[in-house]
């Protein structure tokens, strides 16, 4: 089953499909909209955020879907899946992997990962864990508790990380992520070009997940706006 499910994702796309309550497509029927338009333009998977998302775009695409519940505590910068709760959450939907924080950062409750994993192995035995990472030491990390997947999607923004992009010299931090874990990597995080897509695979990822270069139609507009814009300069 897991091993099918890497099968379907290897050398692929994935389509982020996000927008918060502050952002204009905030909308579960949008975000399945997107998710079937990525389908059909030959994404091979879906990331998605909360309940609601998760369950409108599993009722209307039947690609695989990486789930996730952004949520702040007060007491932790951690806010995907932070929590023992939220991963059972995203785990309850039949989601096929589940990606949470996998940095050392003190986590909400101070609930430690490798108890989150223990205990999520236990219930959900069939569903694929993965790490959202900033720094390569929480991809040692993240290895050493149990995950089956690393994902960059951190890195520019956690603290020791931010400003960082991934592209930066021939994407140097996923050839060192590459080179640390034996754990499969998907490239994650400003992949925002088609270009950036074909050397994160080209590079040893298993697949790529992009965003907002694809979903978010604001941030797609202002790379229209600020070229034409830079033209005053
Ligand atoms: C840091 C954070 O909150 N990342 C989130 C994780 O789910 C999403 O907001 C990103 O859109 C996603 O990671 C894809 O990345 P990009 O949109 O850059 O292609």
């Amino acid at each position: 089953m897991k091993e099918d499910i890497y099968k379907q994702l290897t050398g692929g796309l994935i389509v982020s499909c996000q927008a918060l309550e502050n952002e204009p497509l905030h909308s579960s029927f949008i975000m399945s909209r997107m998710a079937r338009a990525a389908k059909e333009a030959g994404g091979i998977g879906i990331r998605a955020n909360s309940i609601v998302d998760i369950q409108a775009i599993r009722d209307t695409v039947s690609l695989p879907v990486i789930g996730i519940i952004k949520k702040d505590y007060p007491d932790s910068p951690v806010f995907i899946t932070p929590t023992l709760k939220e991963v059972r959450q995203v785990c309850a939907t039949g989601c096929e992997i589940v990606a949470l924080d996998g940095t050392t950062r003190v986590r909400p409750y101070k609930e430690e990962l490798a108890e989150v994993i223990k205990q999520i192995r236990e219930e959900f035995p069939e569903v694929l864990l993965m790490a959202d990472t900033g720094t390569l030491a929480d991809v040692s990390f993240a290895e050493s508790v149990g995950f089956d997947i690393i994902g960059t999607t951190l890195y520019g923004y956690t603290a020791e990380t931010a400003g960082l992009n991934i592209a930066t010299d021939d994407f140097a931090h996923l050839k060192a992520v590459l080179a640390l874990t034996k754990l499969p990597v998907i490239a994650e995080g400003k992949i925002d070009t088609p270009d950036k897509a074909k050397r994160a695979i080209e590079l040893g990822c298993l697949c790529v997940v992009s965003g907002g270069a694809i979903t978010r139609p604001q941030e797609i507009t202002k790379r229209f706006v600020d070229a034409i814009e830079s033209l005053d300069d």
